[in-house]
């Protein structure tokens, strides 16, 4: 096992640590100042975010890296005024949670860790769960000596808190996006967006207004309605102000839980309803994880059906129903289109040469130049076998003669050698066909009319672009399709 830092990380180990001690210390700081002198913490969020922090960047998870954090907790108690024996004790309970929801998350396959799968939720759930048991547990051990309360007490505050606080925290941690995503998110932002937010904050002013035990479950719907319309993370980030508003408003007594009673007292209500906030934000998550992975499904199959196995190109219906769109739209609009067939030369003659597999290849590899050369407007499908298309919006005969050649030139000169020894190069040849601006036809006429270009050019000693409107005696064959 290593003992350092893994050395993957872009910033070197010792600079490494040093932020991962600052980071538990400051944290620890923000704890320490928000909780009320000489009592039990209300919200104390270091223990999920570093837990967060080790299962996003499993390289700091070393013995040095964990000794850090210890350290660094340790510190910022010490600087707080702690003793030593309680930064220690109280230290090793923080420690105790991070390492069990640690150890119990290691059991999730790495991939599903950031919550993108149902199961993920019920692990982090484990995980929240048993960490905060445990950290109670050593807590009431050392009861005596630390709070002037019951064991017991002690033991359910440390565990309500801890669990709904890890809860609510640890799965924005983990299902944040990474940076480089963040700044690549486009906000489509319209009125209807808002409004499961909308209903959101009516339902929390709502139970805050209402109040009693019931009020806690009142943003259940609307947090159902925004786990099917937002991302998992915007879900986290709202489940997370939900528990936040709640647990605030009840221990600041807004919601007028019924206090009196002979076993009933304040802290007694805030930890039942820490622990009803934790349950009510497993639906919302659950729910939005499932559709995460009924999403990633649906583009899946979404691509499998418009989309050429082999090549990568849309496949023909696709290409069919998109040309037929694109036409429908040059109508409208009264835009030039045009259309470019393409069939690799003696493609036979490869497949018998260098066998099906080197073949596979080199229709992959065509395919793949064409892709990279081609506008994101520019549709480009794959017909069957060797023969491919590629419909040019907003192009006249000679725009889309000019991008044949250039295509033509483009992989005479490429060497579509998988193995990189001897050279494997081929040519195409391209049967061009262009509607100008007033001018109706089928995709079928259309089609038709590239079909005898290339036919020409075919015939013509192929490595060659033919325009259909372009041939001489193309107003005889044009008649045919008026
Ligand atoms: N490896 C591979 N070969 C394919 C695939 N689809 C079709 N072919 C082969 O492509 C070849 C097409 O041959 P032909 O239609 O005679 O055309 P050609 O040899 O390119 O000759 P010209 O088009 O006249 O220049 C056939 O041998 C098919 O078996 C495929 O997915 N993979």
């Amino acid at each position: 096992m290593s003992i350092g830092l893994h050395a993957n990380h872009r910033l070197p180990a010792t600079i490494q640590l040093i932020n991962l001690f600052m980071l538990a210390c400051l944290l620890s700081w923000v704890g320490i100042f928000t909780r009320p002198i000489g009592a039990f913490s209300l919200f104390w969020p270091v223990n999920a975010i570093l837990l967060g922090l080790m299962l996003r960047k499993p390289g700091y998870a070393t013995p040095v890296g964990w000794s850090a954090m210890y350290l660094g907790m340790i510190a910022a108690d010490l600087t707080t005024g702690e003793g030593w024996v309680l930064a220690l004790w109280l230290n090793i309970c923080n420690m105790a949670l991070i390492a069990t929801g640690y150890s119990v998350m290691l059991l999730l396959p790495q991939s599903q860790r950031r919550m993108g799968k149902p199961q993920a939720i019920l692990y982090m759930f484990t995980a929240c769960l048993l960490g905060a048991a445990v950290a109670a547990t050593l807590s009431a051990l050392r009861n005596d000596n630390l709070y002037n309360n019951t064991a017991m007490v002690t033991w359910v505050s440390w565990f309500s808190e801890q669990f709904s606080t890890n809860l609510l925290i640890l799965p924005v941690i983990l299902a944040a996006p990474r940076l480089k995503q963040l700044l690549r998110l486009q906000i489509n932002w319209q009125w209807r967006t808002g409004m499961p937010l909308l209903a959101l904050l009516c339902s929390l002013a709502f139970s805050v207004y209402i109040g009693g035990p019931g009020a806690i479950a009142f943003p259940i719907p609307a947090l159902l309605w925004c786990a099917v319309r937002y991302q998992l993370f915007t879900v986290t980030l709202l489940t997370l102000l939900t528990g936040l508003t709640e647990i605030i408003s009840i221990s600041a007594n807004l919601m007028l839980y019924e206090t009196s009673g002979p076993h009933v007292t304040v802290i007694d209500t805030l930890m039942s309803a820490r622990l009803g906030i934790a349950m009510l934000v497993m639906g919302p998550l659950i729910l939005s994880s499932s559709l995460v992975v009924n999403r990633k499904l649906l583009r899946r199959l979404e691509h499998s059906a418009n989309y050429d196995f082999l090549t990568g190109a849309l496949g023909r219906s696709a290409l069919t129903r998109k040309a037929k769109e694109l036409l429908e739209h040059k109508y409208q609009a009264k835009e030039a289109v045009s259309l470019l067939l393409i069939d690799i030369d003696h493609f036979k003659l490869i497949n018998d040469t260098h066998g099906h597999v080197i073949g596979d290849h080199v229709l992959s590899a065509f395919s793949h130049i064409m892709r990279r050369e081609l506008r994101h407007d520019q549709l480009f499908g794959r017909l069957g076998g060797e023969e491919f298309a590629i419909m040019m919006p907003r192009a006249l005969a000679a725009q889309a003669m000019a991008l044949g050649e250039y295509l033509r030139r483009r992989i005479e000169n490429a060497d579509l050698n998988p193995n990189g020894k001897e050279p494997l190069r081929i040519t195409i040849s391209i049967g061009v066909a262009s509607l100008a601006m007033n001018e109706e036809k089928s995709l079928e006429q259309l089609m038709s009319m590239a079909d005898i270009a290339l036919y020409r050019a075919k015939s013509q000693g192929r490595n060659r672009v033919e325009s259909f409107n372009m041939i001489s005696g193309s107003q005889l064959n044009y008649t045919m399709f008026k």
